[in-house]
């Protein structure tokens, strides 16, 4: 507490009326939306409004605030980088030469920007209301959401129980790609309506190329290592908030996330076999060492069906929550975890995930094969075509 307000009482000092900021989501999304650009009164108001903030903003926010000054005053960081004692003065540096060459009047603009969202009373012409969701558009299967250091990956096809077709692989795809390079600390993923994903959208394999279910098979294959592997690599924490039943690829990933919160209404299914399937998303690998190998086998080969609280006793669930309480009580925790330090969060993600990822990858390809046989079974084309012709279900 004492360091961050000398941070604070410093930053003040060498950027006299303000605070300045870089890249907060609300910051970004200014930029992204609107080639308005603050005009010099506008930045001169900004900075006096700072001085009537009742509420301290925080310590990251006072430091991209001072960034942010310098660089509109300034121009890029021109200080030599103070020794590594020399904590105060190195974040100060930190926070502008991260700021590389953003132009002056970008800068000011930012600066604006962040202090208009830091309070409602303050805000000025841009319009936005602080707090809002910064929601991405583009997606059609997706909602992609991100606000107070978490990125809300929602899946967004209700009526079809948040099955995952072609577009909606590519599209979690893209969001995971965006949510890494973001300023989230979390990346959440969840489902919209009474599911939350019932796997593999089994039309997809009905949707044959001209080179025949051949070549289908081999896209699939190319296309599901892909997907997971983007799992693997993700370089933030990601959260599942399982909202109700998961089937089969929605579970499997899970062995991939850093925790998983659960309602209680929630299911776990992986009926691979039933399908004339096999294990993806490594879980041939996670599973066994998650639940034990006799409990995995009961999963992911004979197709038994966990209720929340029995995933939770296996390992594969971190906290199961009453359904009634269930939005409530994750998020508030998840606001609290989106307020650690960012570097701290992404490095130790990084040490655990590290050692297992090369692992990872070479499980991924084999369990990739070996689905792209059995795609071309008779055992998996009679499940699918009964599932289809509505003669089975789970
Ligand atoms: C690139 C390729 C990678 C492949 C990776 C492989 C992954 C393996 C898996 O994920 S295996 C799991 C596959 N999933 C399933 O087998 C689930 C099939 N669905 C069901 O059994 C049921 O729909 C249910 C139990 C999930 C829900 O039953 P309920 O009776 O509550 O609801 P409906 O059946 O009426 O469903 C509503 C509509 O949603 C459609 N739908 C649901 N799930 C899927 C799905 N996985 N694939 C395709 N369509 C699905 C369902 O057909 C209904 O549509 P309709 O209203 O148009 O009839």
């Amino acid at each position: 507490m004492a360091m961050a307000y000398l941070a604070w009482r410093l930053a003040q000092r060498s950027c006299p009326s303000s605070l300045q900021v870089t890249s907060f989501p609300v910051v970004q999304l200014h930029m992204n939306r609107t080639a308005m650009r603050a005009s010099q009164k506008d930045f001169e108001n900004s900075m006096n409004q700072v001085k009537l903030l009742k509420k301290d903003p925080g310590n990251e926010v006072k430091l991209k605030l001072y960034a942010l000054y310098k660089q509109a005053t300034e121009g890029p960081c021109n200080m030599p980088k103070p020794g590594v004692f020399d904590l105060i003065n190195k974040a100060k540096w930190d926070a502008w030469n991260a700021l590389g060459s953003l132009p002056k009047e970008a800068a000011r603009q930012n600066y604006v920007d962040l202090v208009s969202s830091l309070s409602p009373s303050l805000e000025s012409s841009s319009q936005v209301e602080p707090g809002t969701d910064r929601k991405s558009t583009g997606f059609e299967t997706l909602v992609v959401t991100s606000e107070d250091g978490i990125t809300k990956i929602t899946f967004n096809r209700p009526k079809k129980k948040n099955a995952i077709n072609t577009e909606m692989y590519h599209e979690i795809m893209r969001a995971l790609k965006a949510a890494s390079k973001d300023d989230s600390i979390i990346t959440v993923l969840t489902g919209n309506g009474d599911y939350y994903s019932s796997g593999n959208d089994l039309t997809n394999f009905t949707d044959i190329p001209p080179g025949g279910v051949e070549e289908k098979a081999e896209n699939s294959a190319v296309l599901l290592r892909e997907f997971v592997g983007c799992f693997i690599d993700f370089p933030k924490p990601l959260i599942a908030v399982v909202n109700g039943p998961a089937v089969g690829i929605s579970v499997t990933l899970l062995g991939l996330f850093d925790a998983v919160y659960a309602s209680d209404r929630a299911t776990f299914h992986t009926p691979f076999s039933h399908l004339g399937q096999s294990p993806e998303g490594c879980s041939s690998y996670t599973f066994p060492k998650i639940m034990s190998p006799a409990k995995a086998t009961e999963m992911l080969i004979f197709g038994k069906k966990l209720t929340a609280g029995e995933a939770c006793a296996q390992g594969l669930v971190t906290e199961v929550f009453p359904d009634s309480t269930f939005q409530k009580e994750v998020w508030t925790r998840l606001k609290a975890f989106a307020k650690l330090p960012p570097n701290a969060v992404r490095i130790s993600k990084e040490v655990i995930r590290k050692r297992e990822r090369e692992k990872l990858h070479t499980v991924n390809a084999e369990e990739c094969n070996v689905l792209q046989g059995r795609w071309l079974s008779d055992e998996c084309t009679n499940a699918v075509v009964n599932f289809l012709s509505r003669k089975s279900k789970l």
